[in-house]
């Protein structure tokens, strides 16, 4: 079967630039526009409004310069206005060679914004068209505010279609301006126009204000647009434009007759550059490209991934260059523990897999953020744990650490069925603690041992809310000995790892 093409078209660098708050420097533009193309391989990139300021002139002629010299001057579009002339010489200096032309799809926008007729509209439009063809610069045509001229003003947006048949063009670009189509209209609107005008190029660019951008896309294309305008995290103006990594996906697994060229393992590289030069956090349920959307968090879905992938999808992580995770928190069973060991090579026999998934339920009870880098610490801690008799434990404890004063602290230890009582300061809290265990032992006329090494660390790549461990070496009159304690909070961990020394001497 022959594949319909349909060219991708990427605004990020213009519509996606729209979003309140996003600012793209000249290096940022140049550096997204070579990984679009380059990389993503986008068809067409429009880059800029012309005219919007001095940097955005700069910004242009750096991207046009490289695009130049590479042989892709044509790929490059900017949006530009029916101005006297205005943004053809900005572009022309700039370098540029393909302008997408604002115009008015509503008759209603014509009328009020403009205050122009049809008439006047399309007769300074064929003037725009002409001159821009005489400077060598290729016209794509944008009817603003199309979706409402096709429900309020069909007849308008007809007859300007037969005009735009009559003029050298190359494509129609049909802007759902204010996001409100439906996916039926979309496809209704879309195949109209492709029966009354075979010969011409359709581009559809949808706006996501009812969150039916993906949707509309996927109509559009099965109506026959030749095109579709997309944005990389869906950026763009007020709820932003259709996301491309959705609709690629979209396309590829819903519309087996239609091919474009992006490549799909190239997405998430470019969403995090996206996000990392606008600083606009892609959300974390985000489709594709969200940190949690290929995490299995219930138990229940790694035991059917370990039995026969029965929680898998077509949308497959490796795809876009993700990978599966398997979160670890108070809905893991043994299985999403058994899959991040997989993951690290390790293995444990049932009982201590037990332990282990017993801990880490209790810790996400507690609220806390267990990840993959954390598990290695968890075992050694758990299994070091089963090397302790609780003689001795600590039962309670008060730490105090205010300015002016000295920090303290009252503990409660339980010694063989025992609870003693006692405070004492020291020079910080966990030096307290120790200040106050010595005289529980003093009055037992027994000596803790000294300790001669203090060590916390993190698991690498943990984010703030880590568990940390801190490692203390002791020394006693015939022998130096390590324990290791496991908390989220520091002083927390020294003390754990200070009750395991009191059960070892
Ligand atoms: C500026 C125009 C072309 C636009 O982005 C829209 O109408 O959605």
């Amino acid at each position: 079967m022959t594949k319909r093409k349909i060219e991708i078209m990427d605004t990020t660098l213009r519509d996606g630039e729209q979003t309140s708050g996003v600012s793209f420097s000249i290096s940022d533009k140049l550096t997204i526009t070579q990984l679009l193309i380059e990389e993503l391989q986008v068809d067409r990139v429009e880059i800029a409004s012309a005219r919007v300021s001095e940097g955005e002139f700069e910004a242009v002629k750096a991207v046009m310069e490289w695009a130049e010299s590479n042989g892709y001057t044509e790929k490059i579009e900017v949006l530009s206005f029916v101005d006297n002339g205005v943004s053809i010489d900005w572009m022309v200096n700039a370098g540029v060679r393909v302008q997408n032309l604002l115009t008015k799809g509503s008759l209603n926008h014509l009328t009020y914004q403009l205050k122009k007729t049809p008439e006047q509209h399309f007769s300074e439009i064929a003037q725009v068209i002409k001159v821009s063809h005489d400077k060598n610069i290729e016209t794509n045509v944008y009817l603003e505010d199309w979706s409402n001229g096709m429900r309020s003003s069909r007849e308008y947006v007809l007859q300007y279609l037969d005009f735009l048949a009559t003029q050298p063009i190359k494509r129609v670009l049909l802007p759902d301006t204010l996001g409100i189509l439906t996916p039926s209209e979309t496809f209704d609107f879309i195949s109209l126009l492709r029966s009354k005008y075979p010969k011409l190029h359709f581009d559809f660019h949808a706006h996501n204000d009812y969150d039916l951008g993906t949707a509309n896309v996927l109509e559009a294309v099965k109506a026959g647009a030749n095109g579709l305008h997309l944005t990389v995290n869906g950026m763009g103006e007020r709820a932003g434009n259709a996301p491309l990594a959705s609709a690629v996906a979209v396309i590829n697994d819903f519309l087996p007759e239609v091919e474009i060229n992006l490549i799909e393992s190239s997405i998430y590289k470019v969403s995090k550059l996206v996000e990392t030069f606008s600083r606009v956090r892609i959300p974390a349920n985000k489709p594709i490209v969200g940190d949690n959307v290929f995490t299995q968090t219930a138990g229940i879905h790694a035991d059917g991934d370990n039995k026969k992938n029965l929680y898998f999808n077509d949308l497959l992580p490796e795809r876009f260059g993700r990978k599966r995770k398997y979160a670890l928190g108070k809905t893991s069973g043994k299985a999403n523990i058994e899959k991040n060991l997989q993951e690290l090579g390790l293995k444990l026999n049932d009982d201590d897999l037990k332990r282990v998934t017993q801990r880490v339920i209790e810790l996400g009870d507690k609220k806390e953020t267990v990840t993959q880098e954390d598990l290695p610490y968890i075992i050694s801690d758990v299994l070091d744990s089963k090397l302790y008799e609780e003689k001795v434990v600590v039962e309670s404890y008060v730490l105090t650490n205010s300015k002016g004063l000295r920090p303290s602290a009252t503990i409660s230890v339980c010694i063989e069925g025992k609870l003693i009582e006692t405070n004492a300061q020291g020079d910080g809290q966990f030096d307290a603690f120790m200040n106050a265990l010595s005289k529980v032992y003093d009055e037992k006329n027994l000596t803790l041992p000294k300790l001669i090494d203090y060590a916390v660390r993190i698991a690498p790549g943990s984010d703030s809310d880590a568990l940390c461990e801190t490692i203390i070496t002791w020394e006693t009159e015939n022998k130096t000995f390590i324990t290791r304690g496991l908390d989220s909070d520091q002083t927390v961990s020294a003390i754990k790892s200070a009750q395991k020394m009191l059960n070892i001497i």
